[in-house]
């Protein structure tokens, strides 16, 4: 059977190489993985002054030591809290930690009673993991894989479980300890189980920030970093596949290109800056008159699409000119600003790139009608009625 020394030294190990892969994480900035790498780095530090009680006075090796447990487990559910966007801890939690190493200070130099600072210690260590693991399951985001937070939830509630029931069993006296580290079969079991949930923790943790860095990733291919909307490649992506959908439902679906107008005179005029301002407030604009669904990209430089699933052409028309309107009752500051649009809708059988020529073939139309106005692919060259304008 291990020795508890033996199951300690490979405690010592994990929390060490945790440190290390966490350690290596902190240039990406991820919220809580700080912590949670200060936390390993404490319990190392703790184990270390525990295996070497023998050459350092009792009170580091054991109090202090401790201490470090009870501090370094906190780390882990702050970090947890911060990782997710939670507050990192409640003033009930804040008095808790000092209660119970108060206790714990009780039990080992004013009424010595092993048992019991074991009681109260576990209990403690069962509260931050569940909540640890209550927190990695309530706020995972919906749109992530499941798979990282369901691992360190798992881990850290199957750790608190065993916790508990170390606690249970200390505190009902089903067992007890004689000495500190004492190698009976049940502190062994305890201990071994107990130490395993370490690596497992960490390594759901190392999963979390991992998933964050893809989901930056992401974000970065797929979103644009000035107006927020999806870049080109994402948008024509996405497109195709309510193309294909539209199409096999039968529902329809309408597009429209958005071009800022004389937007060279703009940047001319007010500057670059005041260029960008305007077609983030374009953009921040459109967003807010988007339905659920909607998409919205960024062709290149000052042209944009949306595509309207279940959406007629005329309707389409319509949405476009409010937000011509609203753009008018909202202008962008000091840069005020225009735009023209063309509006097609997919008949059988069209493909993108053919709704995407028409919508284009439209917005020219607009242009040459005079600009801030909103053209129909259908009415093209034919009634004004099909054509928004100003007024
Ligand atoms: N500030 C800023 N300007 C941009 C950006 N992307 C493209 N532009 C500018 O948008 C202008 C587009 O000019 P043109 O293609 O001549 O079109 P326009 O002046 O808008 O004229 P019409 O489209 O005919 O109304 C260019 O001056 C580009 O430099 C950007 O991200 N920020």
């Amino acid at each position: 059977m291990p020795s508890t020394v033996a199951l300690l030294s490979i405690a010592l190990m994990s929390c060490v190489m945790s440190a290390a892969v966490l350690g290596s994480l902190l240039r990406a900035n991820v919220r809580g993985v700080a912590r949670w790498c200060a936390a390993y780095g404490i319990f190392s530090v703790g184990i270390g002054l525990v295996l070497d009680k023998a050459h350092v006075p009792p009170w580091l090796g054991i109090a202090f030591a401790h201490g470090l447990f009870l501090l370094g487990s906190f780390a882990i559910l702050q970090g947890a809290r911060e990782f997710f966007g939670r507050n990192k801890a409640t003033a009930p939690e804040y008095a808790a930690v000092v209660a119970v190493y108060i206790a714990l200070l009780y039990f080992i130099y004013v009424r010595p009673n092993l048992d019991a600072s074991v009681f109260v210690t576990s209990a403690y260590f069962a509260y931050i993991r569940a909540a640890v693991g209550w927190t990695a399951l309530r706020y995972r985001p919906a749109h992530r894989p499941k798979y990282s937070y369901y691992f360190l939830g798992i881990a850290a509630l199957v750790g608190a479980l065993l916790h508990l029931a170390r606690s249970i069993a200390y505190g009902f006296g089903w067992d007890h300890q004689t000495a500190f580290l004492d190698p009976s079969p049940l502190n062994i079991a305890f201990l071994g189980l107990g130490i395993l949930s370490f690596p497992f923790m960490s390594i759901g943790m190392v999963m979390l920030a991992h998933d964050r860095l893809a989901e930056r990733m992401e974000r970065l291919a797929t979103i644009d970093e000035l107006t927020g909307s999806l870049v080109r490649r994402a948008f024509m992506e996405r497109a195709d596949a309510a193309v294909a959908a539209s199409q096999a439902s039968g529902t329809p679906l309408a597009l429209a290109i958005l071009d800022l107008d004389n937007f060279k005179a703009v940047n001319d005029r007010h500057g670059h800056a005041a260029g960008d301002c305007a077609l983030v407030h374009f953009a921040s604009t459109v967003l807010k008159s988007l339905r659920s669904g909607d998409l919205f990209g960024r062709l290149g430089g000052e042209e944009f699409a949306v595509l309207f699933p279940a959406t007629r052409e005329a309707e389409a028309l319509q949405l476009m000119n409010g937000l011509r309107l609203a753009i008018a009752a909202h202008p962008c500051g000091q840069t005020p600003y225009t735009f023209s649009a063309g509006v097609d809708e997919f008949g059988p059988g069209d493909r993108l790139a053919r709704v995407l020529a028409r919508a284009d073939a439209a917005l020219y139309t607009a242009k040459a009608l005079g600009r801030d106005c909103v053209v129909m692919a259908s009415s093209h060259g034919e009634s004004d009625e099909q054509v928004e304008q100003p007024g």
